[in-house]
């Protein structure tokens, strides 16, 4: 769906940006140009950062250093609600004893509207956000989806040009995230809003976002479209954070690949990408594959096989040109986050 012609979103400047709580630096020198009506995803490890850049964008958190502006204007000193920009927040943050009509309106009536506008406009939001018919109800009365919804509404109400989206959907089960992902990314577009949102999994920024923004230990380890970030990975960190979590030394530094893009050769065939000659040391069955551990070496990597392989045999596997990820080196710091990135 493409952006309606009355796109209210407005582009964003963060120049140099550095953040620190005391003497804790925690971003770093961050540049980054958002345009309007951009969804950007700010994906990273926990305490990377991410909602840290996310706040100092609002206006809750000062920056030590840099600029940001939005449409031009510099709104670093600017108070959080002078900056055209609503938040939603990972908890929702709804007043357990505030109504959903109420809680949507709280922005309007902030701003000093009259009644008859409010009410006119939460009904306008209760539409948009299918909650029709539910603005006596309190957040205990609402299923988990509805609540977020209820935050996007209170966030969209005061029709801002940029939303700021802190994990929003971290609270909502699988099967419900899916959809809310979908809404989200029409809503968006619909309104053609300038969007940046936090999260630390890779596959909703990479459903959501027009580009990724993945940081490290608060500075941008690489920013592009999702596809970019998948087939050319800038370095090891980002290439481990987004499932090329095998690796595999060779003489001028690492090869990293996904266990679903690597392959156990048949005896004779040949590849165009590096082969290993390795032995299987566990097999698994993991729904419609299975997933056999592969040493080589000192080193042990995941790959998906069609068909169960036993222990002990002895294979070639195979990595694709296009999938093998070669960097120097991988920073230590990589290893840490591996567990975390899996299980997100
Ligand atoms: N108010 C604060 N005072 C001191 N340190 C803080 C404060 N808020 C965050 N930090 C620290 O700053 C670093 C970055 O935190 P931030 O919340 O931005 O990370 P994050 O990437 O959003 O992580 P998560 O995914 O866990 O929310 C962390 O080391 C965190 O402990």
């Amino acid at each position: 769906m493409e952006a309606s012609p009355s796109r209210r979103g407005t582009d964003l400047t963060i120049e140099g940006l550095a953040v620190a709580y005391g003497r804790t630096r925690v971003l770093h020198e961050v540049s980054l140009a958002v345009q309007a009506g951009e969804f950007v995803a700010l994906l990273g490890p926990s305490g990377c950062g991410k909602t840290t850049l996310l706040r100092a964008i609002a206006g809750f958190v000062q920056p030590s250093a840099g600029r940001i502006l939005a449409g031009g204007r510099d709104i670093t000193t600017a108070p959080p609600e002078k900056r055209g920009a609503a938040m939603v927040f990972q908890s929702y943050a709804l007043w357990p004893h505030m109504s959903v009509a109420k809680t949507i309106g709280y922005g309007l009536s902030v701003r000093g509207w009259d009644k008859a506008r409010i009410a006119a406009r939460v009904e306008d939001m209760l539409r948009l956000l299918r909650l029709e018919g539910l603005g006596a109800r309190l957040p205990a009365q609402l299923s988990g989806g509805q609540r977020q919804r209820v935050a996007m509404g209170r966030a969209l109400a005061v029709d801002p040009e940029i939303l700021l989206l802190d994990e929003p959907m971290s609270n909502l089960d699988a099967r419900v995230r899916e959809g809310v992902r979908h809404e989200l990314r029409a809503l968006q577009q619909a309104l053609g809003i300038t969007a940046i949102h936090v999260t630390h999994d890779r596959e909703e920024a990479m459903i959501l976002a027009d580009r990724i923004v993945v940081l490290e230990e608060g500075r941008i380890a690489q920013a592009g479209p999702p596809e970019e970030l998948w087939h050319r990975p800038a370095n090891a960190y980002v290439a481990d954070f987004l499932g090329a979590t095998n690796r595999l030394t060779v003489s001028d530094g690492v090869v990293m690949f996904r266990p679903e893009e690597a392959r156990v050769l048949a005896a004779g065939a040949t590849l165009d990408g590096p082969v290993f000659e390795g032995t299987v040391a566990h097999c698994a069955y993991a729904g419609g594959r299975w997933r056999a551990a592969i040493r080589l070496g000192a080193e042990e990597v995941l790959v998906d096989v069609p068909e169960r392989i036993a222990p002990g045999v002895a294979v070639r596997l195979g990595i694709p040109a296009a999938a093998a990820h070669r960097f120097p080196d991988m920073p230590a710091s990589s290893q840490r986050h591996r567990d975390y990135a899996e299980a997100g």
